[in-house]
């Protein structure tokens, strides 16, 4: 079945969202396609002295905390928990003493370093002190600036836990608030699927769009079958496991239809609502009506940029033209009819005229894919689990080998010392509260993020540094940003002039290995301080490259600082959902005639 583009849509242009006067229009650079390695640091927000002269001025003296007396210590703990699971059970006091000076986070966790930073915060990926296993915590990038900001933070994290257990909703473990910011601590995903999508190679992947669309339509139905919409739905508010699993996240935006009957939602404006990403917003949105449809809009959007590798318009001719129907059929054509007929429908200008999350579930198309996909998932995370087990086996039996020999040998040495000396563990230990109360909206200045003095993204001369050392270390290739790479270069950027409006769509997703996760450690219970502080050295040290380069690209992509660590060189599992899914594809295909 062909899916024609209806011209005969009104082509009245839609009023733009408030802040687009100060957006851009133009959308006509492509992605560049440069190799992962050469990437680094070319497009971070610190690569050049021009982008940091237009950086926000730094932010006002936020009055959510009490000020602190320099004179007199503070002992009162200004550790509050939000979330139900923490106020049920605490930690115990072995892991958290209130009547210590350390901050809950330094005592409950060992920071092992910074995933990313989004425009609400940073999230860390931390080792839990009582049950050694990984998170994510993400921390509000400043304090509370009055109560209107706090309860929309709580209500946030309350809204997260009660979305939580579903297979395709990230976990949510605990919140709490501490001097003013608001921590959230989930699961630890690999990456996001933004990124993910970046690091495979160009051109279309529909395999990989129908196992999305499979894996985000059983999220949204979670939310809107709880009276929940999401309405900031994108791939970079999608997190994605180890396995392959997608997980919804980013519930700033979530919103409660109430009970329509008595307060009707939809066909409402509501004053409180904030805006979501222009690129996948649904029209209606424009108009001040919320409603699952808006949802449904923006996965249509999000499969749309995912299955033709493009990236879409966040204004201009390119983005009217996709709010009144019209697919950027350049892109299109190279997809499956079934999937261009669920994309035309999801994209429906009209919000009565969207299928709902339940119709789209239904279709025949869907459910054979949804079928596949849920196979995958299983045989993904049965292997996962085997090889995780394998480890544990072969780290256990190569320990008890090694203490069996050992205890043949005569003692010649000394014995090494295998604590450190005490003044270390005090350094350590008594990182002053009072430097959490500091506002600075920076990690600079909170002790329990200080982790390498020398992170980029702390200094942003030290970006450059890195740059320097990385062009010294790799001459044969020239750095991004470096006077020897044009990045907009014809090499990188090839035309789309012949692509009429929809030039604004830009080619996506430079190749590059971006999987960040390191949840195949060995998990070691408690992570004395020389450890963890030689750890998150070495982490730190290894990522740098990394990190800047997969940042380097989102923020090139998206314009915004994204730091992603891949300090971890453990390898990742090799399968990929697509391949599975190919597998399936080829066997069906031998079983015909
Ligand atoms: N649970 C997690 N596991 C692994 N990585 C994560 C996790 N949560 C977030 N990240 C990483 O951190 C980055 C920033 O996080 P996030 O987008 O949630 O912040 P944000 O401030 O809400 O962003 P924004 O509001 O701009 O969308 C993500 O792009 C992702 O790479």
């Amino acid at each position: 079945m062909s899916v024609a583009v209806e011209t005969t849509v009104s082509r009245v242009s839609l009023p733009l969202p408030t802040h687009f006067s100060h957006a851009e229009q133009s959308f006509s650079l492509k992605k560049r396609h440069v190799p992962f390695s050469l990437s680094s640091a070319s497009t971070s927000s610190y690569s050049s002295p021009a982008r940091l002269s237009h950086s926000l001025p730094p932010l006002p003296p936020s009055k959510g905390c009490p000020p602190l007396s320099r004179m007199f210590p503070q002992h009162q703990s200004p550790w509050t928990p939000l979330s139900c699971s923490l106020s049920k059970s605490p930690p115990p006091n072995s892991v958290y003493d209130p009547s210590k000076r350390q901050s809950y986070f330094s005592q409950c966790f060992t920071n092992l370093g910074l995933l990313g930073r989004g425009s609400f915060g940073e999230v860390y990926k931390v080792q839990s002190n009582e049950d050694g296993c990984q998170y994510a915590v993400k921390r509000s990038a400043h304090r509370f600036r009055g109560n209107g900001e706090r309860i929309r933070s709580v209500r946030e994290a309350r809204n997260h836990e009660r979305l939580c257990p579903h297979p395709h909703i990230l976990n949510f473990v605990a919140a709490w608030e501490e001097c003013g910011r608001l921590y959230i601590q989930t699961e630890l995903c690999s990456t996001s699927l933004l990124l993910h999508a970046e690091s495979q190679p160009p051109g279309p992947d529909e395999p990989a769009a129908w196992a999305y669309l499979c894996d985000l339509l059983s999220a949204l139905q979670h939310l809107h079958s709880h009276g929940f919409v999401h309405l900031d739905l994108k791939p970079a508010n999608v997190l994605i496991t180890d396995s392959g699993r997608l997980k919804l996240a980013d519930f700033g935006l979530l919103l409660e239809l109430k009970q329509k009957s008595t307060e009707s939602v939809e066909g409402k404006v509501r004053e409180d609502v904030q805006e979501g990403d222009p690129r996948y917003m649904a029209p209606e949105l424009l108009r001040g009506e919320y409603g699952p449809a808006a949802d449904v809009f923006s996965l249509g959007v999000s499969i749309l940029e995912l299955a033709c590798n493009i990236e879409v318009p966040n204004g201009g001719e390119g983005w009217q033209q996709l709010r009144q129907g019209c697919l950027p059929s350049e892109f299109t054509s190279g997809l499956s009819t079934e999937l261009q007929a669920v994309l035309q429908m999801m994209l429906a200008p009209e919000p009565s005229e969207r299928p709902t999350v339940s119709e789209l579930l239904a279709l025949p198309a869907v459910k054979k894919h949804r079928w596949k996909r849920r196979i995958y998932l299983i045989v993904a995370e049965t292997v996962l689990t085997l090889a995780s087990l394998c480890q544990l086996v072969v780290c256990f039996g190569c320990r008890l080998l090694s203490s069996l020999h050992l205890s043949f040998l005569p003692r010649w040495t000394k014995p090494v010392p295998c604590t450190p000396p005490k003044d270390s563990w005090d350094r350590d230990l008594t990182l002053p509260l009072s430097a959490m109360h500091a506002d600075s909206g920076s990690p600079e200045e909170d002790a329990v993020f200080l982790l390498d003095p020398t992170d980029p993204e702390l200094s942003p001369t030290f970006s450059h540094r890195v740059r320097s050392r990385l062009t010294m270390e790799s001459t044969s290739t020239p750095l991004p940003g470096s006077p020897t790479h044009d990045h907009r270069s014809p090499a990188h950027t090839p035309t789309l002039s012949n692509l009429g409006d929809w030039s604004s769509c830009n080619l996506a997703h430079t190749p590059s290995s971006i999987h960040s996760n390191g949840t195949c450690h060995t998990l070691t219970p408690s992570v004395s301080p020389i450890h963890a502080e030689l750890h998150s050295d070495s982490v730190n040290e290894k990522s740098t490259q990394s990190r800047l380069s997969s940042s380097a690209r989102s923020s090139q992509r998206r314009g915004r600082s994204n730091w992603v660590t891949s300090e971890e060189a453990l390898p990742r599992p090799s399968f990929e959902p697509k391949n599975l899914l190919s597998l399936f594809d080829e066997t069906t295909l031998e079983g015909q005639p």
